[in-house]
């Protein structure tokens, strides 16, 4: 019948309906662009069928998208199918889902909701976990908090979808075993889980994972609310996880209502905290991923009409109240224009107020039974389902600095600790290089050395403990670091594949069991699907080591050696899987007391013998195991001892002597070592003191020498330094021969040196003085010339003082001719006219005659002026040059002086005799 319903084709008024007409065309992540179509005129659902789909796409493409997205709570509904008692009560669908996105009421068609999923009731929880909540986890493992919880009313379907049974695990186990996939497939990190177990009991907050851990306060800090003195367990497999869980919930509160046998009487969140850091290198500084995901299974809601009285009545109130409050917070968060959110009127809304707050993603699965009486909370959880819906969520990466991660925390912790292991093993004693170490450093050294001789054995011994604690304290804290096999592989970026192997619950989640632990477990072809411990192939060990080149050897040496090596784990690995079978018997065996006291009020109910008759059937097989495994564990413990006697009474004693053996050889050959260093030391100490002799009268004999002032010649100075050698001690006679002919060497070069230097001033002297020489001719030619200019000179001025005498007289003719005595004119005019022109003619001729002789006398005198001018300038020029040479003598004289001087002071002070 419910699957009829589920897979009943929409009816054809549907397709016109205003409501869903539609449900696929809206593909947004926000709330905004998300249509809402009223149906009903009262509520107004939304629809989205791709929503889911395009949510899961996005958790796949988180790392290339940003660390902040908005998103909407994803809402998905699951119907249940109607139980063997509605069916007997002949009770009829109510509500049934209408596709994949749609929740339909049968007796209302127009009553319709769309959610991002709807799952009809023969679909499985796997189907929903890929859905709902696959997202949310990967996202939780990669910094961003999520929280998955389950709503509905009483005997919906809640606890079968977060926690399920064997057959049909639930969303919780689902995440925990993704989680730690999850974790195989990232190679680049490594992580850190926690698991913490709590419930809302009446108001009240009891750690499930600790007993004593009741009514416990809640917090509130910068990150958050929190729960005050929460137990949190570091978790290293799917199975540890899950036997945690199993050991919380035999201290859940769970009792029998009239709707569920065994109805839960509490709110549960399992919270999963997840650290992670890159892997490697490089890790160092680096920001920490932390997240938390919150799985929680919410109490039924109940209706009012149900007759409940006592206890299970004052449960139910507290249950509708908090889920009131739950309704109310997020009505207030979808509504614009709230202002104030009633967080703190439940301890349940307090819990998940950051969740609901909007840092991280969300995802509601809501429960419904398809049944016609329960018609109306069905409509409520619908109702409730749909104003979620609304809220927006803004998905963050969380990133935390150092101090508050516990990984780093170990990181840090691990990483010291190998380096104090590194020194000890290197040693402290590091000898110093003889070349630079002084006399009192030999003697301190000696000192020490025979010190450290009597302490080394013992030293020894402590190094060899303190190396052995801080490997089982590095083991111990790596063991808690998870990272994948494939680390090694490494990838830069996780490839997340498409579908993971699945594997059901049982046995096979041993699988999930460190490496240090399954290892006995399982066989050769598996080896590499599970998570290992971090560091086993780091710690430096030499047994690891030797682990893993029996490894390479093959898997059944390996095993060998394993199993000779590490006894201890195979007992561990057993009282771990007893541990968790012990932790199922008592789940079952609490739900077998409950049952056996429902059967005794309803003696004729075959569904609760049947229940009983197949929970003690598991109770059985599960004990027979324990049995089985305490034998197993006495069998080991047997075989460890006697391997433990015979190791330590033959293998271990021959070791321990062998290196005894060893030891007590490396001392000898440090003894020996050591003298002849001692021997070494006390004859160069020998040799230092003569060479200091030696010096020290060389230096004697230099001072002296250098005193005398003739030593420096080479004859003296030979002979002295031959005087000296004389007298010098037979044992430093060769290094004494050594400085005197090298003192020797020394002046000789230094003479020559000097001789050169003498050699190149006399020349330049002679230069100097054959061009004085040239300079005094050059200017006593010039002088002679001065002298010769000024002769000539003299002659010049004569010639022009007699040109100019010349010229007057001439002159003075020439104004004679020109102006005539009027007598003489008178007369010449008396005496005839031919006479008169006679003389004319006569007069004529001679004064051109006389202008001719005055041009000429004038070009002469100015030629003479050219002559002389020329004369002086050339006078003047050579006067100049007289003075040059004048100088340039001066300063050669004084050069040559100044070389003499110099000459002086270098045959005195290097006594050269030249
Ligand atoms: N999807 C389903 N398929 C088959 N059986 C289911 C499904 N959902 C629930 N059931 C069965 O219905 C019964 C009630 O379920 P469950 O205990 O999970 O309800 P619940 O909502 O947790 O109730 P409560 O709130 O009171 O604890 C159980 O016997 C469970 O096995």
């Amino acid at each position: 019948m419910s699957s009829r319903r589920e897979s009943k084709p929409k009816k054809s008024g549907l397709s016109n309906s205003k409501a869903v007409n539609s449900p696929s065309s809206s593909t947004t992540s926000s709330s905004k662009q998300f249509p809402e179509i009223s149906i009903d005129g009262q509520s107004s659902p939304a629809s989205s069928s791709a929503r889911s789909k395009l949510q899961y796409i996005y958790s796949d493409n988180l790392h290339a998208d940003a660390d902040r997205s908005k998103e909407n709570v994803t809402v998905t509904v699951r119907f249940r199918p109607l139980s063997p008692r509605e069916l007997r009560q002949g009770e009829e669908i109510a509500w049934y889902a209408d596709g994949e996105t749609i929740v339909r009421n049968e007796h209302n068609q127009t009553t319709a909701y769309a959610y991002d999923r709807v799952f009809g009731p023969t679909t499985t929880t796997r189907q929903v976990y890929d859905v709902a909540a696959q997202h949310v986890v990967s996202g939780a493992m990669e910094g961003i908090n999520g929280t998955i919880f389950a709503y509905g009313m009483t005997s919906s379907g809640k606890t079968h979808t977060m926690h399920g049974d064997q057959r049909s695990p639930g969303i919780i186990p689902l995440a925990v075993k993704d989680a730690f996939s999850i974790i195989q497939e990232t190679p680049s990190r490594e992580f850190l889980l926690r698991v913490s177990y709590l419930e809302i009991y009446n108001e009240v907050v009891n750690d499930l994972l600790n007993p004593a851990g009741q009514n416990l306060r809640i917090r509130e800090d910068a990150q958050g609310t929190f729960v005050e003195g929460i137990k949190e367990e570091v978790v290293l497999s799917p199975a540890h996880a899950l036997s945690l869980i199993a050991a919380g919930e035999e201290h859940r509160h769970v009792g029998s209502t009239n709707f569920n046998l065994l109805s839960s009487r509490s709110h549960t969140i399992f919270t999963l905290t997840i650290e992670s850091s890159l892997y490697g290198e490089n890790s160092e500084g680096e920001a920490v991923n932390l997240s938390q995901l919150n799985l929680i299974d919410l109490a039924g809601s109940e209706s009012s009409k149900v007759e409940t009285t006592g206890i299970r009545r004052k449960e139910g109130s507290y249950i509708n109240k908090s889920l009131l409050t739950l309704g109310t917070v997020i009505s207030k968060l979808t509504d614009g224009r709230a202002t104030h959110i009633p967080y703190r009127d439940s301890k349940l809304t307090r819990l998940l107020q950051s969740s609901l707050s909007g840092h991280g993603r969300v995802s509601l699965i809501c429960t419904v039974t398809p049944s016609s009486s329960n018609s109306e909370e069905t409509h409520n959880t619908l109702k409730f389902a749909h104003r979620a819906k609304h809220i927006e969520i803004q998905a963050e990466q969380n990133k935390i600095i150092d101090e508050k991660s516990l990984i780093k925390k170990y990181q840090n912790e691990i990483r010291a600790l190998k380096e104090e292991l590194e020194q000890l093993k290197r040693g402290i004693l590091t000898i110093p290089q003889l070349h630079d170490i002084g006399e009192d450093d030999i003697i301190l050294l000696k000192q020490k050395l025979e010190d450290g001789q009597v302490k080394l054995q013992s030293r020894l011994e402590q190094e060899e403990e303190a190396k052995a604690a801080l490997l089982s304290r590095i083991q111990r804290l790596t063991k808690l670091i998870l990272v994948s096999t494939n680390a090694s592989q490494s990838s830069r970026l996780p490839q997340r594949p498409g579908p993971r192997r699945r594997h059901s619950f049982g046995e096979e989640e041993l699988a999930y069991l460190p490496h240090r632990r399954r290892d006995m477990t399982l066989d050769g072809e598996n080896v590499e699907l599970y998570v290992s411990l971090k560091g086993n192939a780091e710690t430096g060990c030499d047994t690891l080591k030797e682990e893993k080149k029996a490894r390479k050897n093959g898997l059944l040496n390996w095993l060998k050696h394993r199993t000779s090596l590490k006894a201890v784990d195979q007992i561990d690995l057993l009282r771990e899987q007893q541990k968790i079978l012990s932790g199922e018997v008592a789940l079952h065996s609490s739900t077998l007391k409950r049952l056996s006291e429902e059967a005794a009020r309803n003696p004729q109910n075959e569904q609760i013998q049947d229940k009983m008759k197949r929970i003690s059937d598991e109770i059985r097989g599960k004990n027979e195991r324990i049995a089985l495994l305490e034998k197993q564990i006495a069998d080991s413990i047997m075989v460890s001892s006697n391997m433990e006697k015979s190791e330590i009474s033959q293998s271990t004693v021959a070791e321990l002597v062998a290196q005894l053996n060893e030891k007590s050889f490396e001392l000898e050959v440090k003894a020996a070592d050591n003298r002849i260093i001692q021997e070494q030391l006390n004859r160069k100490i020998c040799e230092c003191e003569g060479l200091q002799e030696t010096v020290a009268s060389l230096k004697q004999q230099l001072s002296d020498a250098l005193e005398s002032p003739n030593v420096h010649s080479k004859a003296s100075y030979s002979q002295q330094i031959k005087m000296n050698g004389l007298q010098m001690d037979k044992e430093v006679a060769a290094p004494k021969e050594i400085s005197r002919d090298l003192l020797i060497k020394t002046q000789v070069t230094e003479i020559e040196e000097l001789k050169h230097k003498v050699v190149g001033l006399t020349e330049s002297k002679d230069q100097l003085e054959s061009q004085n020489h040239k300079l005094a001719e050059e200017s006593s030619y010039a002088k002679g010339l001065a002298s010769a200019a000024a002769v000539e000179l003299k002659e010049l001025s004569e010639e022009v003082a007699k040109l100019m005498n010349k010229n007057e007289r001439l002159m003075a003719e020439l104004a004679a001719a020109k102006n005539p005595p009027t007598q003489r004119r008178t007369s010449t005019v008396r005496n005839g006219r031919r006479e008169s022109l006679t003389k004319q003619h006569d007069q004529v001729g001679s004064s051109s005659y006389l202008k001719r002789e005055l041009a000429m006398s004038k070009e002469r005198e100015l030629s003479y002026e050219a002559a002389l001018l020329e004369k002086d300038q050339r006078e003047a020029e050579l006067q100049r040059k007289v003075e040059e040479s004048k100088q340039r003598e001066a300063y050669l004289e004084n050069e040559l002086a100044n070389m003499w001087v110099l000459v002086a002071k270098l045959k005195k002070s290097n006594g050269v005799d030249t």
